[in-house]
C-alpha cells in the first residue's frame, strides 16, 4: 500500500459547486471502451498485471473455513505453475493483491495464509455490509473486531441514507470515525454507486470519502442491482484526480461487482491508464474486487 491519505477538513463549498455533465461522462466512457486493447503479445503481461491487482473475494452466506482456505491458496498461486513457467514468470512471486472476506471469516483467512507462510493482506468488508443499515456503534465495533482478528484492509460501506438526503457533513464524520477504528489498517470506502441516483451524488460521495481519509474509493458491494460501470468509474477517477491536484494525496480506486471476464479487466486497466496514468496501475492504488474473474484470466493466459 502507498502512503496513506490523511484526509482534509470538511469543505462544503468545494462540494456545492459540483455539477457533473452526464453526456460528457457517457461519451468519455464510450470512447474508453472503444479504444484498442493491448496487442496479443502484450495481453498476457496485462492479464498478469490484472491478476496482481485482484482482491480475491468470497462474500457468501455459506462461506466456511474450507472455502476461505481454498480462496487463500488460489490467491497465493493465482495462475497455474506450469503456465507461469512457460512464460518464465514462475519465480516472480505473482499473487493477487489481497483476499477479501466477511468479518467472521477473517481469522480463518489469517490462519490459512499464516500456515502457508504468506503475508498476503486480508481485507474485510465491514460497517453492516452491504446495506450499512445498522447502528453506528455496531458498525464501528465491526471494524475494530475485523482489525483485531488480523484484517489489514477494511472495506467500509457508506451510509446511503445520508448521501441521498444530502447530509454530507454527517457522512464525513461517520467515515472519519471508521478511519479511526481502522487504526493502521487501510480503508477502502464503498460508495454503492448503484444506489446513489446521480453522477453528481457519486462525485460528491467520492470527495467526502476522500476528505474523510479513505485510502481507496470503491464502486460497489457486488450486491446492488447495478455494480461497477465505466461511466461511474469516470466520475470517481475524475474526483480522485481533482483531490490529488488539490491536496497532493493519491487515493486508490477499486471497481467491484460483476467483473467476470479477462476482456473487462483489460478495459479497466486501460481506463486507469488513460484517466490517472501509470502511477495508478499498481496494487497500492488500483484493485479489482472480484470473486470469479480469475478463472477467465487463467483461461485466456493458457490460450
Ligand atoms: O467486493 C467485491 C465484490 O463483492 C465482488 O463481487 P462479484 O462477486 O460480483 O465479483
Amino acid at each position: 500500500m502507498s502512503a496513506r491519505n490523511p484526509g482534509t477538513d470538511f469543505d462544503l463549498e468545494w462540494l456545492s459547486k459540483v455539477r457533473v455533465n452526464t453526456q460528457a461522462v457517457l461519451k468519455r466512457a464510450q470512447h474508453i471502451q472503444g479504444l484498442k486493447l493491448p496487442k496479443k503479445q502484450w495481453q498476457t503481461a496485462w492479464l498478469l498485471k490484472a491478476a496482481s491487482c485482484i482482491d480475491l473475494t468470497t462474500l457468501a452466506g455459506d462461506d466456511t473455513p474450507s472455502n476461505v482456505h481454498r480462496l487463500c491458496m488460489k490467491a497465493i498461486q493465482p495462475v497455474r505453475y506450469d503456465l507461469l513457467r512457460r512464460m518464465d514468470m514462475h519465480d516472480k512471486g505473482l499473487t493477487t493483491a489481497a483476499v477479501c472476506v466477511y468479518p467472521s471469516r477473517v481469522a480463518d483467512a489469517v490462519r490459512s495464509l499464516k500456515a502457508a507462510n504468506s503475508c498476503l493482506p486480508v481485507a474485510s468488508v465491514a460497517t453492516g455490509f452491504p446495506a450499512g443499515q445498522t447502528p453506528l456503534e455496531t458498525r464501528l465495533q465491526e471494524v475494530r473486531m475485523a482489525v483485531r482478528d488480523g484484517a489489514t484492509e477494511i472495506d467500509i460501506v457508506i451510509n446511503r441514507t445520508l448521501a441521498l438526503t444530502g447530509q454530507w457533513e454527517v457522512m464525513y464524520r461517520e467515515i472519519v470515525q471508521f478511519r479511526e477504528a481502522c487504526g493502521d489498517a487501510h480503508m477502502k470506502t464503498i460508495l454503492a454507486t448503484g444506489d446513489l441516483g446521480t453522477f453528481t451524488n457519486i462525485y460528491k460521495a467520492s470527495m467526502v470519502a476522500m476528505m474523510a481519509g479513505s485510502d481507496f474509493i470503491k464502486t460497489s458491494t457486488g450486491k446492488e442491482a447495478v455494480n461497477a460501470t465505466y461511466p461511474v468509474a469516470i466520475v470517481m477517477v475524475r474526483a480522485i484526480r481533482d483531490y490529488f491536484l488539490r491536496t497532493g494525496h493519491k487515493v486508490g480506486f477499486k471497481p467491484a461487482g460483476g467483473i467476470r471476464t479477462a476482456q473487462e479487466a483489460l478495459v479497466w486497466l486501460t481506463l486507469i491508464k488513460e484517466e490517472l496514468g501509470n502511477d495508478w496501475l499498481h496494487p497500492h492504488l488500483f484493485r479489482l474486487g472480484a470473486s470469479s474473474l480469475l478463472a477467465d484470466i487463467e483461461r485466456q493466459v493458457r490460450i
